[in-house]
């Protein structure tokens, strides 16, 4: 007999979320990696290295100022020193070795000249008529940026297996690296399914809603870096279903459905998957999001989420995007949660509950309506906190917390 999994039967057959994400780190690292491809800097950032990149040039190249003003050999430069101004050197300029008894202008990012082993701040020098600047004193090494305090050349600035973000394609392209080897993006499907479901524009009938899960997940999935397509709506169908999916399975690395994954008669995803492949896994211990399942269409993995709009978004944050990033040869860890106190009391049914929170002054502060088709609760929070099954929290209790951009860092 198979175990009911409802919210009033105890939840036997339903997996914890950490054992779900084991087993799917498992299957992700398991595949072959995508295509190793040569990028320019700028259409990297998103992909994921598949070799480690190398200075090729050192950082700061040489001793420069960081401050406009005047380079000065500290130990001529006792407390109102007057010293003749010798030379200028500006930003791209060499200058030359500094003449005993003087000082040079200097300009933030110019050469320290030998010689010279300070950098005196403008505001701090008086100008005199003469032409000499009168001097406070000054300790050595002051305002100097050192030669390679940033990056030595030969050296790994980036790991493969690491991301790409765009302060690192700075320092990448600081250190004269103009283009990276990656792996090809994970290319991703998203099908509808639902008889019911129409696109903004179009006029609704009775019964009939509008399709916002593929808005979710296209534009997450595109700003992850992921090269997303709308595969369309399926209506509930089961032979139709078997058909889309097999003729999708061979173009995609990823397919994902949403709706039609549960347990009614037009429900016919999950049938689909065992026909055409494997089911690995059905059914998370986590509300929303229960009915989860994963599996191979035709080899391809595919990742069937709940229909519910919130249960989509939030299964597709704690479980698709981990998936998607091992699959992509990221070494991704999963994020820890901050543990926050609450400002609302919460009573947890037999799963694991996810609430739709913002991280407030006084604490957590959850959106009143908490139902798994409420997305106005995923467009308000900044983040999810949960409460851990048949537990009971009250105000000022410490609450783990993911904010929104943790999940998607
Ligand atoms: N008897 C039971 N019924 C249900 C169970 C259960 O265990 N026993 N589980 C419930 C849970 S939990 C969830 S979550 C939903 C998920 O069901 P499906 O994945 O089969 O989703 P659908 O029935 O197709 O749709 C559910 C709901 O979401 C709307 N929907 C679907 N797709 C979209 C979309 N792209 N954009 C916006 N809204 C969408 C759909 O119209 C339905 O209202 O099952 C419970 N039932
Ligand atoms: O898992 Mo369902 O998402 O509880 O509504």
């Amino acid at each position: 007999m198979t175990a009911c999994a409802c919210d009033v039967c105890p939840p036997q057959g339903l997996s914890p979320i950490a054992d779900v994400l084991d087993q799917l780190r498992h299957e992700a690292e398991k595949l072959p990696r995508t295509e190793v491809i040569t990028l320019p800097l700028l259409a990297a950032c998103g992909s994921v290295l598949a070799c480690h990149v190398l200075a090729q040039v050192t950082v700061p190249p040489a001793d420069n100022s960081a401050m406009d003003g005047y380079a000065v050999n500290s130990a001529q430069c006792v407390d109102g020193a007057l010293l003749p101004v010798s030379q200028r050197i500006a930003a791209g300029q060499a200058g030359t070795p500094l003449a005993s008894g003087s000082c040079a202008r200097i300009f933030t990012g110019a050469p320290i000249p030998l010689g010279a082993d300070a950098v005196i701040a403008q505001e701090q020098v008086e100008l005199l008529a003469d032409g000499r600047v009168r001097l406070p004193a000054v300790q050595p090494g002051s305002h100097i940026r050192r030669a390679g305090e940033d990056a030595q050349v030969g050296h790994v600035l980036k790991r493969a297996g690491e991301r790409l973000r765009p302060a690192d394609l700075g320092l990448l392209a600081s250190c004269g690296v103009a283009e990276v080897l990656v792996y090809r993006r994970l290319r991703v499907a998203v099908i509808s399914t639902g008889d019911e479901l129409r696109e903004p524009w179009q006029p609704l009938s009775a019964g009939q809603l509008y399709n916002s899960n593929k808005y979710v997940l296209l534009s997450q999935l595109d700003e992850l870096g992921f090269d997303a397509f709308d595969a369309g709506t399926l209506d509930d169908d089961y032979q139709r279903t078997c058909e889309r999916l097999e003729e999708l399975a061979g173009q995609f690395d990823l397919l994902i459905t949403t709706g039609g994954v549960s347990v009614g008669e037009e429900d016919h995803v999950k049938a689909a998957v065992d026909h055409l492949g494997q089911l690995l896994l059905w059914k998370l211990a986590i509300k929303p999001g229960k009915p989860l399942a994963f599996g191979y269409a035709c080899g391809t993995p595919i990742m069937a989420l709940p229909g519910n709009p919130v249960a989509a978004a939030v299964t597709f944050l704690l479980v698709v995007v981990p998936w998607l990033r091992w699959r992509q040869g990221e070494h991704y860890q999963l994020p820890t949660p901050q543990w926050l106190p609450a400002s609302f009391s919460w009573r947890a049914g037999p799963r694991r509950e996810y609430l739709r929170v913002r991280s407030e002054q006084a604490g957590l502060a959850r959106y009143a309506n908490q139902g798994s088709g409420v997305l106005s609760s995923m467009s308000w929070a900044d983040g999810l906190a949960y409460v851990e099954p048949d537990s009971q929290i009250q105000a000022g209790d410490a609450l783990p917390y993911f904010s929104f951009a943790q999940l998607l860092a």
